[in-house]
């Protein structure tokens, strides 16, 4: 596409030749190649004009900036500057074009809420599937196309920029996929990766506490999801979530609501109580599902019927058995997500409840004595151990769970090493215990400041769980 074609309809100021084909655009200057457009832009830790160099050499057309400043390097007179206000919306919409607008064609079902997205993106893929349909599931798990996992260069992201995004629709719609179902994070939506794509569905499950300080404030949390309501063409809200509710009181958009035991008219308990899933947020999750689908067209008790064939993605709830001890791997790394698993186990444990978690680090500080007090008092024990402390100090991580916890409440272990933490919740685990592993769910590594070392909480459970089998007999 020529980069005036690009450019006719969006505000701009141009500076040099404007006749070139254009090949692709990115504002990742060691992904730029031949004929790209390169989004100079200046983000929280550093700025696209000082990597002006390598985007040049790899084969930058034009250089984008979006404020008012001044560039250093000396820049050949056969690349274009441009001008724009806004550089994430600029790459939004020219990466829609450039893939030749492949939203248009898909059914899109967007999914949002600060628990559950991954759950339910993956129900709608797996319901929309057993109607006989292909679809693509896009989220914090990867790449589904009819549930199979597709590997691909992406960044490992909830909500994909959207430079990724549109070359993936596009190559969706080659393969025949009629819906794509994706995860739109706070954070996604608030930095305009979905900006330029034509979403059917927006689909609000719940609010809780995450990502407030990344945002600034809970109020611009708030503000990033709403911004759905007002992409989508359609609805689908939690109606038991007040906050979800005030989010869409003024839309004007078409909307389909759900609560725990109504799908608008058809009483939702009848085919939902006897599903297989464990956890009641679980049977939350299939509503949504079951909800989206009937807001397409789906006949909703058929749909409810086939509720009893859902599988939960990796590392929900994802149950190791062995020796009279069941352990648990779950993603829950917020207070409401925590309190809804651990209270779903309460239930069905007739021994003791371990759990071992830690909190991220770089990530919402609000959330962590939240976290201990939530753990504190629905566990026999507790163990808490580091979860990603990326660029903190893990024992200042858990010095802030710790100040959620009464100083008087007993069996409160901490153990900052996560392998030692799993070890121990299973060796200390008599028969009928439950153990929780709660925070890194289908994760395959552990960030410590800017390394990724191999970690997963299922096989070092496995491995334990083994282990202790073996001194068992
Ligand atoms: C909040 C957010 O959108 N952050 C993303 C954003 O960071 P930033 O704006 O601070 O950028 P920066 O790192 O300062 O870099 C500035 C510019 O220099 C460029 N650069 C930088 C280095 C270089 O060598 N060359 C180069 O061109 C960068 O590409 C960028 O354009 O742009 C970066 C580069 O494109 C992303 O890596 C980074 O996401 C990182 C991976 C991240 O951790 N994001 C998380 C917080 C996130 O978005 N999570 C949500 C899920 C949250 C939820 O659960 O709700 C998600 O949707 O994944
Ligand atoms: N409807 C729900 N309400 C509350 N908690 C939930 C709900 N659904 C799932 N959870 C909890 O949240 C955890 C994460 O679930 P899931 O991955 O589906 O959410 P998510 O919104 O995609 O998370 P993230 O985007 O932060 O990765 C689960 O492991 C479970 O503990
Ligand atoms: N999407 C969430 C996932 C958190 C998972 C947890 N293991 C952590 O690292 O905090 C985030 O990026 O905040």
């Amino acid at each position: 596409m020529l980069l005036s074609e690009i450019l006719k309809d969006w505000p701009c100021t141009v500076s040099g030749s404007i006749g070139m084909s254009v090949r692709g655009i990115t504002e990742r200057s060691g992904n730029v190649r031949e004929g790209y457009i390169f989004v100079a832009r200046k983000g929280a830790k550093d700025d696209g004009l000082c990597h002006l160099q390598e985007a040049i050499e790899s084969g930058a057309i034009a250089i984008v900036v979006d404020r008012n400043t001044t560039i250093n390097i000396k820049i050949p007179d056969n690349i274009t500057i441009i001008a724009v206000p806004d550089g994430r919306k600029f790459i939004s919409y020219v990466s829609s074009k450039l893939a030749g607008d492949p939203s248009e064609s898909l059914t899109i079902i967007a999914v949002t809420g600060t628990n559950g997205k991954t759950t339910v993106t993956h129900f709608i893929g797996q319901l929309l599937n057993m109607c006989g349909k292909q679809a693509a599931v896009i989220g914090t798990t990867g790449i589904f196309s009819n549930g199979r996992k597709i590997s691909m260069e992406v960044p490992e992201m909830t909500t994909l920029p959207a430079e990724f995004l549109h070359p993936l629709l596009k190559g969706c719609l080659h393969a025949g996929m009629e819906y794509v179902v994706m995860e739109a994070s706070s954070l996604g939506l608030s930095t305009s990766r979905l900006d330029h794509c034509i979403i059917d569905i927006g689909v609000f499950l719940n609010i809780g506490v995450d990502h407030y300080e990344e945002h600034g404030s809970k109020q611009s949390y708030l503000s990033a999801k709403k911004k759905l309501a007002s992409i989508a063409k359609e609805l689908v809200v939690n109606a038991d979530d007040e906050q979800c509710m005030a989010l869409v009181h003024n839309s004007k958009r078409p909307t389909i609501y759900f609560s725990e035991t109504m799908i608008t008219d058809v009483k939702a308990t009848d085919g939902l109580y006897f599903t297989a899933i464990p956890g009641r947020h679980n049977r939350m999750n299939a509503l949504a599902a079951v909800t989206t689908l009937s807001s397409l067209g789906f006949d909703r008790m058929e749909l409810l019927s086939l509720c009893q064939q859902l599988q939960l993605p990796e590392g929900r709830l994802q149950r190791i058995e062995e020796s009279g001890v069941t352990v648990y791997i779950d993603y829950a790394h917020t207070p409401d997500a925590l309190h809804n698993v651990l209270s779903s186990l309460r239930k069905e444990c007739t021994g003791g409840l371990i759990t071992v978690f830690g909190c991220g680090g770089d990530r919402d500080h609000g959330k962590r004595p939240m976290m201990g007090e939530v753990a504190a008092a629905f566990s026999t024990q507790v163990i808490i151990t580091s979860d990603n402390p990326r660029n903190e100090d893990p024992l200042r991580i858990i010095y802030e769970i710790l100040m959620g916890i009464d100083d008087m409440s007993p069996n409160i272990i901490v153990e900052p090493d996560r392998k030692t933490a799993i070890e121990r919740a299973v060796f200390e685990a008599k028969d009928g215990d439950v153990v929780l592993i709660a925070g890194k769910g289908h994760e395959k590594t552990q960030q410590v400041g800017q390394m990724f070392f191999p970690f997963s909480d299922s096989r070092i459970a496995k491995e334990a769980l083994q282990n202790k089998k073996f001194e068992i007999n």
